[in-house]
């Protein structure tokens, strides 16, 4: 975060980890063909949150050790906690922003705030009912897999607060292809020691961002125009499914125009992918399908892209 000066001046917390407990339930989603995600219970809303403030005030903290304006990092702590207590929202991008708006409110010497926010994501668990199998609403699985992000940057103006960005995403998406993947036609010159292949085992790691045309879209679901994380990965994982992909580049652009196409609301995407396709030890299994693959050796390929709304015309 710079401040007027450009100079960079900024402290905070990291890991403020939230659990709130029957948090407002996540509705109002826009259904699409590409997903069955209806909405969450926020039965436990649960987040992993880091805050950075700033202000010109703070200078003589570094400068002189004046603490005097001080707010220390233990107090955002505790006021993150409590704020998660009045939240009365369903979405995390919406509690960052609540959050924020208060450290500004609450103290004058700040006039940015910037929070990120990695979501725990907490499984409904199938349990046997009346009908058959039914979702739980007691017993729920903390999630290793990917999971919502969210990020809210604000700043004091002349007549109250403004949000200077803000980020829905899901980080650490995993997906592999078995089959269906090429990559062929690159450079070839001395350096090139890559075969060209037409059917790779394609396992990707990927990071998805996203931004809206109007904030408050991101912030309060009620208005229905909310983009769900896990409606963006049940994309990604479709246009995989269906599509063959001749590079990850082509793959994650096809993503994004898909989404973009969903939801008009938003403004952009982005994507940050990794490269992690299998090493094939076996072309052939020796009895019966198949082939055996093992983990690539390091180093690992990475692609970044973004893309508007500009992206669709013509299409
Ligand atoms: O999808 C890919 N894109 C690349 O740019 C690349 N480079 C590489 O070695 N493998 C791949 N795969």
């Amino acid at each position: 975060m710079k401040n007027g000066s450009e100079r960079i001046m900024y402290y905070g917390k990291g890991d403020v980890w939230v659990y709130r407990s029957y948090a407002k339930p996540l509705t109002n989603l826009t259904l699409i063909p590409e997903s069955g995600f209806v909405g969450r219970d926020n039965v436990l809303f649960g987040m992993n949150i880091k805050v950075a403030v700033s202000g010109e005030k703070f200078i003589t903290s570094f400068t002189e050790g004046d603490n005097t304006m001080v707010v220390a990092t233990d107090s955002m702590k505790n006021f993150i906690l409590r704020k998660a207590g009045e939240y009365e929202g369903a979405t995390a991008e919406g509690f960052l922003a609540f959050a924020s708006r208060k450290l500004l409110e609450t103290y004058p010497q700040m006039t940015g705030v910037k929070m990120t926010a990695d979501q725990v994501a907490f499984d409904v668990l199938p349990v046997p009912g009346a009908k058959g199998f039914e979702n739980g609403n007691l017993v729920y699985r903390y999630s290793q897999n990917e999971h919502p992000t969210a990020k809210v940057e604000i700043a004091r103006t002349e007549e109250g607060t403004a949000i200077l960005e803000h980020e829905g995403g899901i980080a650490d998406l995993k997906l592999i292809k078995v089959i269906g993947s090429s990559f062929a036609g690159f450079v070839r010159d001395e350096y090139t020691t890559l075969p060209e292949s037409y059917d790779r085992p394609l396992f990707i790691f990927l990071d998805i961002a996203w931004s809206y045309e109007a904030v408050e879209d991101a912030l309060d679901s009620d208005l229905g125009r909310y983009v769900a994380a896990e409606q963006i990965r049940d994309i990604a994982h479709t246009v995989f499914h269906e599509q063959h992909s001749p590079s990850i580049q082509n793959l994650i652009y096809r993503i994004g125009q898909r989404a973009l196409q969903r939801f008009p609301q938003l403004k952009e995407i982005r994507f940050e992918s990794n490269n992690r396709t299998w090493e094939t030890i076996l072309e052939q299994a020796t009895t019966g399908e198949g082939k055996v693959f093992t983990e690539p050796r390091p180093p690992y390929g990475f692609q970044g892209f973004s893309m508007t709304k500009r992206d669709l015309e013509g299409l």
